[in-house]
């Protein structure tokens, strides 16, 4: 069977060290794969995408509807999906996201209580190819699971400078983003791996090229 993961995503909570190890791995994943890597992020990816990203990332008064959030969020995938990602698997490259879909079921659909299942539904028109119908989803989620008191602290003490409205949404919230993104790999056990980020950099970056090994045969 062919298992190639082309469309690799990193997921967790804040601070779980999804940039720090996805830096480290890209050259592994280039060596192994023999193709080039394309590096991504969401929101963002694209002058569209990274101009909503930077107005989800602002403090607002009043607070953003908790719907608008998630809208804004699928229309910078959609864009992200057409613009950048399509293209890129089309020229036989290899995709990593630093976070895609799985960030707004966490997100949105659970700590901020719009429902799984209906963050979904307007997902599912965000990452439909415009070509066949199909949804372009990764074949492999690298899930970063650490307890959110720890990636707070992380970022907290490391990155004042870089403090944003998400960030600073409290702990319940980020409690529940956790949660759901337990719920997440409990339910797509083939498709999202755990690594546990409480360990040393080191040490997340062998597990994650673990993973990305066994995923690439
Ligand atoms: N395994 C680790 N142990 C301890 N500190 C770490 C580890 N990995 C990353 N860090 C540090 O934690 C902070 C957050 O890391 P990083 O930016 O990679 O996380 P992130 O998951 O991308 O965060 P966010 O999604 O909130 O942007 C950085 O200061 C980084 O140096
Ligand atoms: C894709 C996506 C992201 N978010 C949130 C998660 C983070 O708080 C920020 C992104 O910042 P990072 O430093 O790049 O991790 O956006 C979200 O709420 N929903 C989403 O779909």
């Amino acid at each position: 069977m062919n298992k190639k993961a082309h469309f690799i995503s990193f997921e967790g909570p804040e601070g779980a060290g999804k940039t720090t190890v996805i830096q480290a791995v890209l050259p592994y994943i280039e060596e192994l794969s023999q193709r080039k890597v394309l590096l991504t992020r969401e929101p963002g990816g694209n002058p569209v995408a990274e101009a909503i990203r930077n107005l989800l990332k602002a403090q607002t008064e009043p607070e953003i509807d908790p719907w608008t959030e998630a809208l804004l969020l699928a229309a910078s995938r959609r864009e992200h999906v057409v613009q950048t990602i399509l293209p890129a698997l089309k020229a036989d490259q290899v995709v990593v996201s630093d976070r895609y879909l799985d960030s707004s079921l966490a997100y949105q659909g659970g700590a901020r209580h719009l429902g799984m299942a209906d963050v979904q539904e307007i997902n599912d028109f965000a990452v439909r190819n415009p070509e066949n119908g199909e949804a372009v989803l990764p074949e492999l989620t690298i899930y970063l699971d650490l307890p959110v008191e720890i990636g707070l602290e992380r970022i907290f003490s490391n990155r004042t400078d870089k403090i944003d409205r998400l960030d600073q949404a409290g702990l319940d919230f980020h409690q529940q983003v956790r949660n759901s993104y337990l719920q997440l790999a409990q339910e797509n056990p083939d498709r999202i791996q755990t690594v546990d980020a409480t360990q040393s950099p080191e040490e997340v970056l062998t597990a994650v090229k673990a993973i990305i090994e066994e995923n690439w045969r």
